[in-house]
């Protein structure tokens, strides 16, 4: 980065398109009307994007921030199920294998004046988020290495199709793979009340029934359900690194990871 662009730190409206999303005037007339639009979008299937959200200039900085923090990333390459859970061979949902890799950027590795960190430390953002997923409240994750994460998937990295531990999840597309690394759901699959094993099982084995794919825009925000709707990132092909931040939000405060999950995603405990 050039001297000049250090110090022209961005300010929240530098980096979101306020215009387009008035996130920071949730009671005006088209506040209300933007978060019915979303409520309604999640209700119907469990996910919502918002392109054109960071402005150009904001994703330029931050595809630029995270391929040169490349070499403090951590990799991780494992296979996994579904649930994340230990394998039960007894049921063929929970022992069909996925796999998984990427190299995440932990939060405590994020420059000070990052776009991303200063988006995520906006409190309008994180009203914003507790508001269209109809939160009573909504906080940003305390954890200094999992709170918001930049994420690089090089050549063949994938994320196997898995239900979030968290109830809801919030990404920001960054730079989109040549080819592949799609964003593959299958809304609600599953319910508080009923895992459907067999409809998992099914969409394992190759049903694609239901399956929807979200766009790949670099500057779209996408809020989603992870929790209810299986989904996936297919394998990154053609030489150019799919990169995303993964915002994290808690409906109490204080959320911070486990050491052993923290040293699982990140390598280290902080
Ligand atoms: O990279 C993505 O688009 C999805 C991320 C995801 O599924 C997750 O963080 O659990
Ligand atoms: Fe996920």
């Amino acid at each position: 980065m050039t001297p000049a662009a250090t110090a022209n730190v961005l300010t929240p409206a530098g980096i979101i398109d306020l215009d387009r999303y008035p996130i920071d005037r949730l009671d005006g007339s088209e506040g209300r009307a933007m978060l019915d639009a979303i409520r309604a979008d999640l209700r119907a299937r469990g996910a919502c994007q918002l392109p054109g959200f960071l402005r150009q200039e904001a994703v330029d900085r931050l595809v630029t921030e995270a391929t040169g923090k490349r070499d403090i990333a951590y990799r991780t390459d494992d296979v996994h199920n579904v649930y994340f859970e230990a394998i039960d061979e007894t049921r063929p949902e929970h022992a069909l294998l996925q796999h998984s890799s990427k190299n995440a950027i932990a939060w405590d590795r994020i420059d000070p004046d990052s776009p991303v960190r200063i988006a995520y430390e906006w409190d309008a953002l994180t009203t914003f988020v507790g508001e269209a997923f109809g939160l009573p409240a909504c906080h940003r994750d305390e954890d200094p290495l999992g709170a918001c994460s930049l994420m690089l998937f090089e050549e063949g990295d994938e994320l196997g199709w898995h239900f979030d531990r968290a109830h809801f999840v919030v990404t920001l597309m960054l730079q989109g793979a040549r080819h592949g690394g799609e964003f593959e759901f299958f809304p609600n699959l599953r319910t508080e009340q009923d895992e459907n094993h067999e409809g998992v099982r099914e969409r394992l084995t190759g049903s694609r029934d239901g399956v929807i794919t979200l766009v790949n825009e670099p500057g779209t925000l996408s809020l989603f359900r992870g929790h209810y709707s299986m989904h996936r990132v297919t394998p990154v092909k053609g030489g150019r690194t799919r990169v995303n931040a993964v915002l994290a939000y808690a409906e109490k405060p204080g959320r911070k990871l486990n050491d052993l999950t923290q040293k699982l995603f990140y390598g280290r405990t902080a």
